[in-house]
């Protein structure tokens, strides 16, 4: 029995995304649907004996990633603080986070609120902390929001399937249903697309696009519909990029429905399409059920 804790969330390909900024970041998110993924991101959170701050590792490198620390931040000073705790606490400890995945990072694979989940989720675990899952997924959330990284990966990340999120924000706020379907899905990404920088610039014609791609997934809730209005959406919203259309067309052309991952040069494609056009793509499954705690081992 060791203190450490190991959660898991899947990566998120965002369809389509209608941005509701917001001072209160439980409020904060997006509207939208998109797709959770098998491949993801997985944490462990141990206590870091003696440390004076926590650590981040991202596949054995010291990284920043915003999101995380902000949920440190929160959780602290049990798990965030220094070595003795921000208010004296004498049982305060300091977490050590190790992130690994096998999805690019900054992509548009929800790599960012993956790892803030997964940290919410081991951190409450390896220091008993007694939060309830909800608690945790707006912790989560919340960090994610104020970081710039995102809007609604987490909420999605959380609940895994294939998303539609009806209202935006945390739990307590935000309002969900989904597709019933489990498509095998390919991937091949082509270069970073900072998420931080289209957040902070001009939203209303994201918005309008949004919201007309979700009316019509609503209106048809189905596989070809949601990737569709995914396409309809990369146009009007103005972002999609060319290598990226290129893919979705060579994919589109052996009979794959594709679209652009919101917010990455990537391209995602259901079925075998990408891989038939003689792309390198990855394949995966849709993650069936949202992020959660690795189970103890029984042996
Ligand atoms: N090697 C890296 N490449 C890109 N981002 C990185 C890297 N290491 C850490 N980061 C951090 O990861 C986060 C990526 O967030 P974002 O752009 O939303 O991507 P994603 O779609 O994967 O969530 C940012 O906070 C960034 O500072
Ligand atoms: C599209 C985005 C705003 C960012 O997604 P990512 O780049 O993957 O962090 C997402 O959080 C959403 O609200 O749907």
């Amino acid at each position: 029995m060791t203190d450490e804790a190991t959660a898991f969330a899947p990566g998120h390909v965002t369809a389509f995304f209608a941005p509701y900024p917001d001072d209160d970041p439980a409020v904060a998110g997006s509207r939208g649907a998109g797709v959770t993924l098998s491949d993801g991101v997985e944490v462990t959170v141990r206590p870091a004996a003696g440390a004076d701050d926590p650590t981040v590792l991202l596949d054995g490198e010291a990284v920043e990633v915003a999101a995380v620390e902000g949920v440190l931040d929160a959780l602290a000073p049990h798990v965030g603080g220094t070595g003795t705790g921000a208010d004296g606490d004498a049982d305060a400890r300091v977490a050590a986070v190790e992130i690994r995945t096998d999805l690019p990072v900054g992509a548009g694979f929800g790599v960012s609120g993956g790892a803030a989940l997964g940290t919410a989720l081991a951190a409450n675990d390896a220091f008993d902390l007694a939060r309830s899952e909800n608690e945790l997924v707006r912790v989560a959330h919340a960090a994610e929001v104020a970081a710039g990284t995102g809007l609604g990966d987490v909420v999605a990340q959380f609940r895994g399937g294939l998303p539609i999120r009806l209202e935006p924000g945390a739990p307590g706020h935000g309002a969900f249903d989904g597709l019933p379907a489990r498509p095998r899905v390919e991937y091949v990404t082509f270069g970073e697309l900072s998420t931080a920088e289209v957040l902070g610039g001009d939203l209303d014609p994201v918005r309008a696009a949004g919201e007309a791609a979700l009316t019509r997934l609503r209106r048809t809730p189905s596989l070809p519909e949601l990737l569709a209005a995914a396409r309809e959406f990369a146009d009007d919203a103005g972002l999609l990029v060319p290598e990226v259309a290129e893919a979705i067309e060579a994919a589109e052309a052996e009979g794959s429905p594709a679209s652009m991952a919101m917010l990455g040069r990537t391209a995602f494609a259901l079925g075998t399409g990408l891989s038939d056009a003689g792309y390198d793509a990855t394949a995966c499954a849709v993650h069936p059920t949202g992020a959660s705690l690795r189970p103890v081992e029984t042996e």
